[in-house]
């Protein structure tokens, strides 16, 4: 079993930078995907569990053992980081088997782990180039073939994806998932992109200035986040917030709503809804100030007393630019958050 556990882990390298009391499990097989914007903490988090810095304070374990105190090779991790890390002068078979080698693995056996490796990601005709040679997405599956051969039953990924086009990330996402389930290595996984850490990860870790904001599993982020900035930072487009005395919002509360949950109703239709709405509890004006097709869906970008209103609608929509439309949404749709302190607040709807 190789379950992570930190537990009030902190690391500061000044008043401003570092981590603080991180508590976080990632239970045996899993995939854990550290998010958040740029210098929010996620590299440090992985480097302390890497054993690459020293931890302040708390505790880390790996498999029910503590390691706090322990070099990073006696870890028992494999680490892919985003410049990959390749030396040019070895081929991509001497690459891959490289740390095998090091720790003095016997040459049937490096040979043996080599061409399985190779085979699951499809590199067996490529095993004699050498990197130059080779496309980015190439160079990332000898990182991810190091990974393999190790045979490590935990793996620490920091960005892996980030040098790669858009297309290739798409695929390489669903291939190091398949791979991470295949093998049932426990995966912490450091990214700054949300559709990576919602499409990948069994649990998602947001983080904001050195600590957890929340976790959860990707669902429970997207449709119960617990502060405003979980709100903004999950979903794109981003969750409509309505300042109080805006959409019903009262005194004090922010009113959150995606934009797949607004309705495009008849202007003045709403609050005071007419019968064909009942179901739509809440509603305001807007004017439709453009219209972007995206094929499979359309973005419709409002305004409403100066607010920008972004709704999502499937496919072709029958509205135009300078349109003035009603919006509704369904009650169990709103979120609701205290404006000052940032948390969710959770109000009984009337029945
Ligand atoms: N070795 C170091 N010495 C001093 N400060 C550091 C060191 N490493 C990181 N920091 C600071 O700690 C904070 C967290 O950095 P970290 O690299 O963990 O963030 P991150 O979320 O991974 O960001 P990014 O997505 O930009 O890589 C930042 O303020 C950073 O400047």
């Amino acid at each position: 079993m190789s379950q992570i556990v930190l537990d009030h882990v902190s690391k500061r390298w000044s008043a401003a930078a570092g981590v603080d009391d991180i508590c976080l499990q990632a239970e045996s097989g899993s995939f854990v995907a550290l998010l958040g914007p740029s210098g929010c903490g996620k590299s440090t988090t992985l480097r302390l569990i890497a054993g690459l810095e020293q931890v302040g304070s708390g505790q880390i374990l790996i498999g029910n053992k503590d390691v706090t105190q322990l070099a990073p090779a006696r870890r028992g991790i494999a680490m892919v980081f985003q410049s990959y890390a390749l030396f040019p002068h070895l081929t991509v078979a001497e690459n891959i088997v490289f740390g095998l080698s090091v720790r003095g693995v016997p040459k049937a056996e490096r040979k043996k782990r080599l061409l399985d490796a190779a085979t699951l990601l499809g590199l067996e005709t490529l095993l004699d180039r050498k990197p130059a040679q080779l496309s980015g997405g190439q160079r990332q599956r000898i990182a991810l073939g190091r990974a393999i051969v190790a045979q490590a039953d935990v793996c620490l990924m920091d960005e892996p994806l980030s040098n790669l086009d858009a297309q290739l990330r798409q695929q390489m996402r669903s291939e190091i998932r398949a791979l991470q389930q295949r093998l049932g290595m426990t995966m912490v996984y450091v990214t700054h992109d949300q559709t990576e850490a919602m499409t990948m990860a069994d649990k998602v870790v947001l983080m904001r200035g050195g600590r957890i904001e929340q976790q959860g599993t990707p669902a429970e982020l997207y449709e119960r986040p617990a502060t405003l900035f979980a709100a903004a930072f999950i979903g794109a487009p981003a969750m409509n917030l309505f300042a109080s005395g805006q959409a019903g919002a009262q005194q004090g509360v922010t009113l959150g709503v995606r934009p797949e949950h607004l309705r495009v109703v008849a202007p003045g239709t709403g609050l005071s809804a007419a019968s064909s709405a009942a179901s739509l509890s809440a509603g305001l004006s807007a004017r439709v100030e453009a219209v972007e097709y995206l094929g499979a869906e359309s973005m419709l970008v409002c305004s409403h007393n100066g607010a920008r209103i972004v709704v999502r609608q499937a496919g072709r929509t029958t509205v135009s630019a300078g349109d003035n439309i009603g919006l509704a949404w369904q009650p169990g749709d709103e979120h609701r958050f205290d404006s000052a302190a940032g948390h969710r607040i959770d109000v009984p709807l009337a029945a």
